[in-house]
């Protein structure tokens, strides 16, 4: 396979599923982090790897090092490995996610900004989902009619704390996940809960197309994350898909269609004893007064997407605080109407929004 973003949190754990089930690493593409991909070459004997920067070439363990973005996509086109799995973070994702597909490859897809910028122009017929709750929502999905799709949120860092407080909370305060151990950049996302409104927009592209598209999505709290998605069945049923935090289910699934032996222990409802559950609301996450907008034109996913890279980078350079990437967001949403006509959009789009969130247009 060749891994995109092999020393994150997914990538890490995609190589621990990769040796469970004797997948051979053919590419190993990371940042810069070279401690850690060294450690991961000497274990997993990549042919080629790509990092990000020119400058830390000699620092890598290997014959074959390339770096830069352009790197990336010459290295999926040549590689013969038929799956790409992409845990690249942010919209630096989509182009390595276009050139995948573009050469037939499958991609198992980590990388859920890919979909929020460009889901318009995106098959998801050659993208098996490694998000938890689209991965739940696949499982669940049966030949029968159905008329929600409902995915769980934790809450994020700040579920808990006074609303009064959240605007100075700090970069530190919102990686303190309750439930799951994940990169910087998707557990900010978690706290402002613009990641459950990411994951609404990838669940309409992934599942909402088609004859058979499914209409409905929405979102709710549940304190645990140990159910990550409902389906409401025309008939009346409902069914969760429960399992413990991790991420090795979802990805040994997209690894690894075929699936007969335990990944994970199985949650033990005397153990767990209750479940909580709470509404979304706009008091705490601002961002989510754009839902019913957002999901109604979905390819207006490029600018959320934009807006929100570009407040995060203010956040971190402590120029807004935390309560203004929503500000941001909704700002951007409110000024670029405009639906992307093409891929070539989706990019212009992008370029567009981030200019403007930085106050440079
Ligand atoms: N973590 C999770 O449990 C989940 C994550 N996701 C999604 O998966 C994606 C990855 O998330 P996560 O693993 O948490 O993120 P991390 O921040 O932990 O990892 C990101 C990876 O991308 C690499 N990277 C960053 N910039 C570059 C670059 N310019 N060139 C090459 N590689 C680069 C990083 O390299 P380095 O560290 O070496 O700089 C790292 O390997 C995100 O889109 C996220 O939303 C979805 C569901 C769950
Ligand atoms: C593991 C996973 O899929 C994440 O997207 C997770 O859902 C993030 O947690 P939140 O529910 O807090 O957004
Ligand atoms: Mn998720």
């Amino acid at each position: 396979m060749i891994l995109l973003g092999s020393t994150g949190s997914i990538g890490v754990n995609t190589l621990i599923v990769a040796k469970k089930f004797g997948i051979s690493v053919e590419v190993l593409v990371c940042g810069k982090n070279i401690k850690l991909l060294n450690e991961q070459i000497k274990e997993h004997n990549p042919k080629v790897v790509v990092i990000a920067d020119k400058e830390d070439i000699s620092l890598v363990n290997h014959s074959r090092v390339y770096s830069g973005s352009e790197a990336i996509l010459e290295i999926i086109e040549d590689a013969s490995s038929s799956l790409v799995v992409n845990a690249l973070v942010g919209f630096l994702g989509l182009a390595p996610t276009l050139k995948a597909i573009e050469c037939n490859k499958k991609v198992a897809l980590a990388n859920k900004e890919s979909l929020v910028a460009c889901g318009a122009f995106i098959d998801p017929k050659q993208i098996q989902p490694i998000d938890s709750e689209h991965f739940g929502l696949w499982y669940l999905l049966q030949d029968r009619p159905v008329s929600k799709m409902i995915i769980t949120a934790s809450g994020g860092a700040f579920r808990d704390w006074d609303i009064k407080k959240l605007q100075n909370a700090t970069l530190a305060d919102t990686q303190n996940h309750p439930n799951w151990s994940m990169g910087q950049k998707i557990t900010i996302d978690s706290a402002t809960m613009v990641n459950k409104m990411f994951e609404l927009l990838e669940a309409r592209w992934l599942f909402g197309e088609g004859t058979n598209g499914v209409s409905e999505f929405d979102a709710i709290i549940e304190t645990k994350s140990l159910i990550h998605a409902l389906i409401d069945f025309k008939d009346g049923s409902t069914t969760a898909h429960l399992a413990h935090a991790s991420m090795q289910l979802p990805i040994a699934y997209a690894l690894n269609q075929k699936m007969d032996e335990n990944i994970l222990s199985h949650v033990d409802l005397l153990k767990v004893g209750s479940l909580e559950f709470r509404e979304i609301t706009t008091d705490r996450y601002p961002v989510w007064e754009i839902k019913k907008e957002l999901l109604k034109n979905p390819a207006r996913g490029a600018v959320v997407n934009a807006a929100n890279e570009a407040a995060i980078e203010k956040f971190i350079n402590k120029e807004i605080g935390f309560m203004d990437i929503s500000k941001d967001i909704i700002r951007a949403f409110e000024k670029f109407t405009q639906l992307p006509k093409s891929i070539e959009e989706v990019f212009l789009i992008d370029e567009e929004v981030r200019a403007f969130v930085k106050g440079k247009i």
